[in-house]
C-alpha cells in the first residue's frame, strides 16, 4: 500500500474526505529555478511573435524538455509542484507565484505579482486568475484554521479596480463564522499601500467521508 492510500498514518482521515492525507513535499535545491524557469517560457509564450526558423527550434527543445522530464513523473501530493509551501505558488504552475507571508488560525496572507501570461485585456490581469488565486487561499485558510478539507461551493468575486501585472500585491483572508459543515470564509486583493483591488466571500463546506 502507498503512503498516499494507508489511511492508518491519519486517524481523522474519515473527516478529510475522500482526500489522500497532503503532507509537504520537500524540493531539490534547484527545483524552485526550473519552475521559474518555466514561468518565464509562459510569459515568452504569450508575449512574442517568432518567425518560423526559431518556432521550429522552439518546439525541438519543447519537446526534448519533455521527453527528460516524462520518466519521472509520480502521482498527486509526490511532487513538490502545489505541495512546497516554501516556493512561490507552492511550486506549482497552476498557481501565481506568490509567497506564503502568514499561516494562521486566524488569518493566511500572501504577497506576490501576476505575470505576464496572466495578462487579460488592456495589460490587466485577466478576470479569470484573480478567483484562482483567492480559491486557492481558502483551501489553505481551511487548512490553517484546523478544519478538515472542505471544497468551495461558490466564490462571490468584487472586482473593484483593475488588477496590475508586475507589481507587488498582497491578498489576506480569514473564516468569518462556521455553520455546521459550513465555513463562510472572505478575502481582500490590494496594494501593499491598501488600495482594495477586488474583495471575495466564499462558502467552503466540509467533505463528508468518501466524497471526492
Ligand atoms: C503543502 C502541503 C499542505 C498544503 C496546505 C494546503 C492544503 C490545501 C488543501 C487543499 C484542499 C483542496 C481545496 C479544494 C478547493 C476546491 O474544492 S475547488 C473545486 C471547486 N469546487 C468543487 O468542485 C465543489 C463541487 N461541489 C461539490 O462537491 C458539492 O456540491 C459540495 C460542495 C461538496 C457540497 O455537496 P454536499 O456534500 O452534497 O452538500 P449539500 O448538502 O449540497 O450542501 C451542504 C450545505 O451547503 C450549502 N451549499 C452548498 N453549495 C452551496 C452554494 N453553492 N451556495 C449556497 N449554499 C450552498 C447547502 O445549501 C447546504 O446547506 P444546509 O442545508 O446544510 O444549511
Amino acid at each position: 500500500m502507498s503512503e498516499q492510500t494507508d489511511r492508518s498514518v491519519d486517524t481523522e482521515h474519515e473527516h478529510h474526505g475522500g482526500f489522500p492525507v497532503y503532507t509537504p513535499v520537500k524540493a531539490g535545491p534547484n527545483y524552485g529555478r526550473l519552475v521559474e524557469a518555466l514561468r518565464r517560457l509562459q510569459d515568452l509564450a504569450v508575449s512574442t511573435n517568432p518567425p518560423d526558423d526559431v518556432v521550429e527550434q522552439a518546439i525541438e527543445q519543447a519537446e526534448a524538455l519533455g521527453d527528460l522530464l516524462e520518466p519521472h513523473q509520480v502521482p498527486e501530493g509526490k511532487s513538490p509542484a502545489g505541495f512546497n509551501p516554501d516556493l512561490p505558488g507552492r511550486g506549482s504552475l497552476l498557481q501565481p507565484p506568490w509567497l506564503i507571508e502568514k499561516f494562521d488560525a486566524d488569518a493566511v496572507r500572501e504577497r506576490g505579482m501576476f505575470r505576464l501570461f496572466h495578462r487579460g485585456g488592456n495589460n490587466a490581469v485577466h478576470g479569470g486568475t484573480i478567483p484562482l488565486l483567492f480559491d486557492d487561499l481558502f483551501g489553505m485558510i481551511v487548512h490553517a484554521s484546523g478544519h478538515p478539507i472542505a471544497r468551495t461551493g461558490y466564490l462571490r468575486i468584487n472586482y473593484r479596480k483593475i488588477t496590475p501585472i508586475g507589481t507587488e500585491l498582497v491578498v489576506e483572508g480569514r473564516v468569518d463564522r462556521v455553520e455546521g459543515r459550513k465555513i463562510f470564509c472572505s478575502a481582500e486583493l490590494r496594494t501593499p499601500e491598501g488600495t482594495l483591488l477586488c474583495d471575495c466571500e466564499a462558502l467552503m463546506v466540509q467533505l463528508l467521508p468518501g466524497q471526492p
